[in-house]
């Protein structure tokens, strides 16, 4: 008997893993952490795709990792077919399984990270879309039902939804994603196609070909562009291993770490995002961004301990891009100078109107835009709202000079 481990590859179509497949057992098992949110996300999309799989004959069962040995030797698996790891951790649970290797979510196999992003996108050749079979194999066991937790998402879940998304977006938005793609609120800044892609919902050659092929234009770029960072911290994480994760000068985990999480700083930028997050599982690029760069360089926190909260919290989180875009922002990633945003700018640059600060910050919202702005600086602040924990970092002094007045 053999079967296929889904993880990272959670969808019934264009998925390496079925090919010259006839029968196999189908399995997918929870990730070390994740919030409540972020499991009723999974609980939601593996759902469906056991709603598909039923309608079809065939069956997923949901196991927790250490649940995994048992059931192969109870089902007298003798061969487990995975995604090529992109991690330490599913790279030593392949060796322990034996498993049969897949390629992974990626559009190219191996690839050199090189020392920057630029080096690495130069040296890409336009990715092949790969061949695959169409259908998943059948699966000749029943599995136990799994009830989608309560839970309300940004996202649609599901495959179907995933490939709505995706056509919704090229059709509607990409034509303005260049320009539109650094917003805070709203649903089409971005594609939002990030939680799809991380579980494998969507085939990564197939989101490559469908905006390659829409007509040129500088938002078609600048997406395929924002795939090729994927693709680079793909790579870059399988050069590095294990030290991403443990390695290196640590920071302070203090009070202000948890000030952080809970988005209670008295900083609004960062704690609308951080509110954001812990509402709804995501954060647009820019408030990630201005949230990692805060943590690590203004609060002196250790970068490790901000990614450790969004692997936990974001739906789409996914090892590479997490780990990859936080070690890049404390300057122990692909680019050895630290990344500071100066959020105070940022702040008044990108939400000019303070739309986003009111929308997750409620007790600002009766506040004059100018005031929220500089409300770190004032000796007044609404009730509810939280006094500066401390921001002794690389950029904090006085209020930008043009927030005066
Ligand atoms: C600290 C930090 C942590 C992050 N953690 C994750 C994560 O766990 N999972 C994740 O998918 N992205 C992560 N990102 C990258 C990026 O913020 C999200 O991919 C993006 O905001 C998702 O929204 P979108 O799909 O609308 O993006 P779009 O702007 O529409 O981009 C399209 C796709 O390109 C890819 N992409 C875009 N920007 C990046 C980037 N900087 N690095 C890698 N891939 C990118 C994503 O797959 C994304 O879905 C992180 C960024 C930062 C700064």
């Amino acid at each position: 008997m053999q079967a296929i481990l889904l993880n990272g590859q959670l969808r019934l179509h264009r998925n390496p893993l079925f090919d010259g497949v006839d029968s196999a057992l189908l399995l997918w098992c929870w990730p070390r952490r994740a919030s409540p949110l972020r499991q009723a996300w999974l609980a939601a999309n593996l759902a469906k795709a056991q709603q598909t799989l039923r309608q079809r004959g065939a069956d997923l069962f949901v196991l927790e990792q250490r649940q995994l040995p048992d059931f192969l030797a109870r089902h007298g698996v003798s061969q487990v077919r995975m995604a090529q790891p992109l991690a330490p951790e599913e790279a030593a649970l392949g060796s322990t399984l034996g498993a049969e290797l897949a390629p992974a979510n990626t559009l190219f196999d191996t690839a050199e990270a090189g020392a920057t992003f630029s080096q690495f996108k130069k040296s890409m050749a336009a990715p092949q879309p790969r061949s695959c079979l169409a259908a998943p194999p059948s699966s000749p066991l029943a599995a136990p039902t799994l009830a989608p937790l309560p839970g309300t998402f940004r996202f649609e879940p599901g495959e179907e939804a995933a490939n709505e998304r995706l056509l919704h977006f090229v059709r509607q938005h990409l034509s303005h994603y260049k320009a539109s793609r650094n917003g805070l609120l709203g649903d089409s800044f971005s594609s939002q196609l990030s939680a799809y892609l991380a579980e494998g919902l969507l085939a990564i050659d197939h989101v490559w070909q469908a905006v390659h092929s829409a007509p040129a234009g500088p938002g078609r770029q600048q997406l395929l562009d924002e795939l090729l960072w994927r693709e680079f911290f793909h790579h870059w994480l399988a050069g590095q291993g294990a030290r991403v994760f443990t390695g290196g000068p640590k920071g302070a985990r203090d009070q202000r770490l948890k000030a952080w999480q809970q988005g209670q700083t008295g900083l609004p930028l960062v704690d609308a995002a951080m509110r954001e997050l812990l509402a709804t599982g995501y954060m647009s690029n820019r408030a990630r961004q201005n949230a990692a760069s805060f943590l690590v360089h203004d609060l002196g926190q250790d970068w490790r301990a901000g990614a450790d909260w969004f692997e936990q919290h974001l739906l789409d989180y996914q090892v590479s891009a997490n780990w990859g875009n936080w070690a890049y922002i404390a300057g122990h990633g692909a680019n050895p100078r630290a990344i500071y945003f100066d959020v105070a700018w940022q702040s008044q640059h990108y939400d000019p109107d303070a739309l986003y600060l009111r929308h997750w910050l409620p007790e600002l919202a009766e506040l004059p835009t100018a005031r929220i702005h500089r409300l770190p600086w004032l000796a007044q602040r609404p009730a509810g709202y939280p006094a500066p924990v401390g921001f002794d970092g690389w950029g904090f002094g006085p209020p930008p000079t043009d927030l005066h007045g």
